[in-house]
């Protein structure tokens, strides 16, 4: 018998099987709980630090998405573009507007008019957003008017950070991804930071408008810690073991230029007990930082200092080894920008200083295989993400080596950290490589 011919839709099944064969496996063997709709199916699909594991999932999410894709078909998939996200969105933002997640018992269902009557909203609308949201996975119609969690709804109930996460969608994106045409055509060529399309849609900057609307600024908060949590994230620990932090000389100096109250630093002190840090940032959060760094027990090695990076940067080499690093802060700004942040940087430079950045490469432009495609997707958003808030951008590697070009013709990537040891961002190390470089 001749084996069927394999077309581009069986591939894609029979990848999508043997990676979910490779998943039940390893959640099996690892007596997890199998991955479920059901309310007391588990929160997180798996725990992502086992390599093969993850990459199975990885596989199995990029396969699957290119499968459906493929069923749909072109012009369906024009069609209907976006057109079931957009109105999930709309439904989601009345049901957590009137807190219907937290009003759903956790266990057993609820009536419709019970629910009304407890959310304030109205008994014939209230089902149709519902139903929206149940044909998402979110909520399940137990028997006709009778709503109860899923897993996915559960999320919701449980943890207001996880509600600022539709919030936050709702509130400012999307009237600031509806402004991109006006953003595009007033500021073409633009490097500063309120051409934004947020700025169109709020006529104010983004943490401009935040000061003036405390509640917003609170439910970004909350959005931020959710977001900063979740599986795309690389945590302050993973940076701590991502770079050869062992290898530099005892006694040497970290930078952290905008560190924040030090979250990074602190995990970074703690595994690494021969270095020394100056955390950098507005002096407003000088006595946050220091009881932080206080409670994580570092604060003899971690200083904070108040320092505006676009001034003289005031540590140096001091004879040993210094780190400037910049954990997240070049993506939010413009490459004119940037080099006004790494300019001063660079003149406290000395031939045995790293300037550590760590942010997002962006896959390069020619086809990037080992890019899984979800992962590209949700990155390229990041990038826009900056460029509609900020007027700023993510970079590919070549975008980084030409921007450190630009600042110091000295100044080239010696090293770069990524995956596997981090998930989404990369550690770029640069030095100043004319000098008497020492290893
Ligand atoms: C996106 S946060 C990154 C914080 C930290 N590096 C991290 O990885 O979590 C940007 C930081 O830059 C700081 N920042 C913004 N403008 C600054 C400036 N002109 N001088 C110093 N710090 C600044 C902010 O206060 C904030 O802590």
């Amino acid at each position: 018998m001749s084996a069927t011919p394999r077309t581009p839709l069986s591939q894609l099944a029979d990848e999508i099987a043997s990676n979910a064969a490779i998943l039940a496996d390893y959640i099996k063997a690892n007596e997890l709980p199998q991955p479920s709709f059901d309310v007391d199916g588990p929160l997180q699909f798996i725990p992502t630090d086992d390599e093969k594991a993850s990459a199975a999932r990885t596989a199995l999410i990029d396969a699957s998405r290119a499968l459906h894709t493929l069923a749909v078909g072109p012009k369906e998939t024009t069609r209907y573009f976006c057109y079931n996200e957009l109105y999930l969105l709309g439904a989601m933002q009345v049901l957590c507007h009137f807190s219907v997640p937290q009003n759903v018992p956790t266990e057993g269902g609820i009536g419709v008019s019970e629910l009304a009557l407890k959310t304030g909203l109205s008994e014939s609308l209230l089902p149709r957003f519902l139903r929206m949201a149940a044909a998402n996975f979110y909520f399940v119609e137990r028997e006709p008017g009778v709503f109860a969690h899923t897993a996915w709804s559960k999320t919701l109930a449980m943890d207001e950070n996880m509600r600022a996460c539709v919030w936050f969608r709702y509130a400012e994106m999307l009237p600031t991804v509806a402004k991109f045409v006006d953003m595009v055509e007033a500021y073409p060529n633009s490097a500063e930071p309120q051409d934004t399309a947020f700025h169109l849609a709020f006529g104010d900057t983004f943490f401009g408008f935040k000061e003036k609307h405390p509640d917003n600024m609170l439910r970004f908060g909350q959005f931020i810690k959710a977001f900063s949590e979740g599986d795309a994230q690389d945590s302050a620990e993973s940076v701590a073991h991502a770079y050869a932090w062992e290898k530099l000389p005892q006694g040497s100096l970290v930078v952290d230029v905008g560190g924040g109250i030090g979250h990074v630093s602190a995990a970074v002190a703690q595994a690494h007990p021969h270095l020394r840090f100056q955390i950098q940032d507005f002096g407003d959060l000088a006595d946050e930082a220091a009881s932080f760094l206080k409670s994580r027990g570092v604060a003899d090695r971690v200083q904070f200092r108040a320092h505006n990076f676009f001034d003289a940067q005031p540590a140096s080499e001091e004879g040993g080894v210094t780190v400037f690093f910049l954990r997240n802060i070049m993506h939010n700004w413009s490459d004119a920008y940037c080099r006004r942040i790494l300019k001063p940087i660079v003149a406290a430079m000395g031939p045995e200083s790293r300037l550590l950045v760590c942010d997002i490469i962006l896959p390069s432009i020619e086809p990037d295989a080992a890019y899984p495609k979800a992962q590209e997707t949700f990155v390229r958003a990041v990038d826009l993400t900056m460029q509609a808030f900020m007027n700023a951008k993510e970079r590919a590697y070549d975008d980084w080596r030409q921007l450190f070009a630009s600042v110091d013709g000295r100044l080239c990537i010696t090293n770069v950290v990524g995956k596997p040891k981090l998930k989404r961002d990369g550690l770029i190390e640069t030095r100043l490589v004319d000098m008497d470089l020492a290893n």
